[in-house]
């Protein structure tokens, strides 16, 4: 496997999970592999999780690890090809990829949506150039419209959690008072539908996802419907993709609460972090002990080391 940027990646999600599960159980059991390896993690965002989750996952491993905040610690970055530098970036990605490629084996980069323009984001403009100039495999830590380190970890989470064969799952779009991404909704929706799950989600109208990932699912417009008998109930934000980048923040009554927890099959809550308290969900629903969001968390680490395993071992 080259680069890891989305479930697509992967032979055969399974194998993945079952990786995933023995790495969890025997987390220090690989470090052969890691032995004078170098890890680079790049952020032009800000992170608290896979910063951190990523590094443990790779320490697991015998790695070693470089963190740079590029985004607020390095040089202001060009993305253009091109471009007549005469202006405010100072160095382009194409020799920041080059230059990083040198000291590390595997690079991850954190590069989110500007949520300007449709195109551009779904383009996965930045990401692409990284790849492109990079000599070594490259890692998404959250790209413009994937984040599949969270997805995975997801995955591992409800195949711990779950009680019946194919539980219902419904992925529910809630308010935030920013514009957000649909990465994580994106990714999460490609990777359960590989999945043993049967697959709801519930948005309000004008806030339906790329029917490139939406294409056969399920998708209510009533919240109340969705949750009926869900046994995992996956919230999130994000700005809409029609009207790109519009934000419905009056829409409270999206919330999930304990009401709307009341109309599941005792269903458990996740959320991939971080969230805005008492507008996504209410503190009696994240506080209760249906609330897997530290779960999901831990397994972050378990996903990115399943990951990097296999780049160190060159297998799919
Ligand atoms: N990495 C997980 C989520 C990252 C990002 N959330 C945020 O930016 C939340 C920021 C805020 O709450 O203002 C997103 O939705 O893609
Ligand atoms: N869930 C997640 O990716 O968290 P961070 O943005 O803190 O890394």
């Amino acid at each position: 496997m080259m680069n890891f940027t989305s479930v697509k990646d992967l032979t055969n999600i399974n194998a993945w999970l079952k990786k995933a599960l023995e790495i969890k159980a025997n987390p220090f059991g690989f470090q052969e592999f890691g032995k004078n390896k170098t890890l680079g993690l790049i952020f032009l965002n800000p992170s608290l999780r896979t910063r951190l989750s990523t590094q443990k996952a790779a320490l697991n491993l015998g790695m070693n690890v470089m963190v740079m905040n590029l985004g607020t610690e390095g040089w202001s970055i060009e993305m253009t090809d091109g471009t007549v530098m005469d202006q405010g970036s100072q160095e382009h990605i194409k020799e920041a990829a080059g230059v990083i490629s040198q000291y590390c084996d595997i690079i991850g980069i954190r590069t989110f949506a500007e949520l300007k323009n449709r195109d551009e984001d779904y383009s996965e403009k930045v990401l692409t150039k990284f790849i492109q100039s990079a000599k070594v495999p490259v890692v998404s830590l959250e790209s413009a419209t994937l984040h599949p380190l969270q997805s995975f970890a997801d995955l591992i989470t409800i195949e711990e959690q779950k009680k019946i064969t194919r539980p219902k799952v419904v992925l529910s779009w809630a308010p935030h008072p920013r514009a957000l991404p649909q990465a994580v909704a994106n990714s999460f929706v490609e990777w359960m539908k590989q999945a043993d799950v049967e697959l709801v989600i519930t948005n309000p109208v004008g806030f339906d996802l790329s029917p490139e990932f939406t294409d056969g699912v399920t998708v209510l417009h009533n919240q109340n419907e969705a949750l009926a008998g869900a046994n995992f109930v996956y919230a999130k934000n994000w700005s809409s993709y029609e009207n790109y980048g519009q934000t419905a923040p009056n829409l409270t009554d999206w919330t999930i609460s304990k009401p709307k927890m009341d109309l599941t099959n005792n269903g458990k809550f996740m959320h991939c972090l971080p969230v805005r308290r008492n507008v996504v969900v209410t503190d009696e629903v994240i506080d209760s002990g249906n609330s897997l969001v530290l779960e999901q968390a831990n397994n972050r680490t378990y996903a990115a080391q399943t990951v990097l395993l296999k780049m160190l071992q060159n297998v799919g």
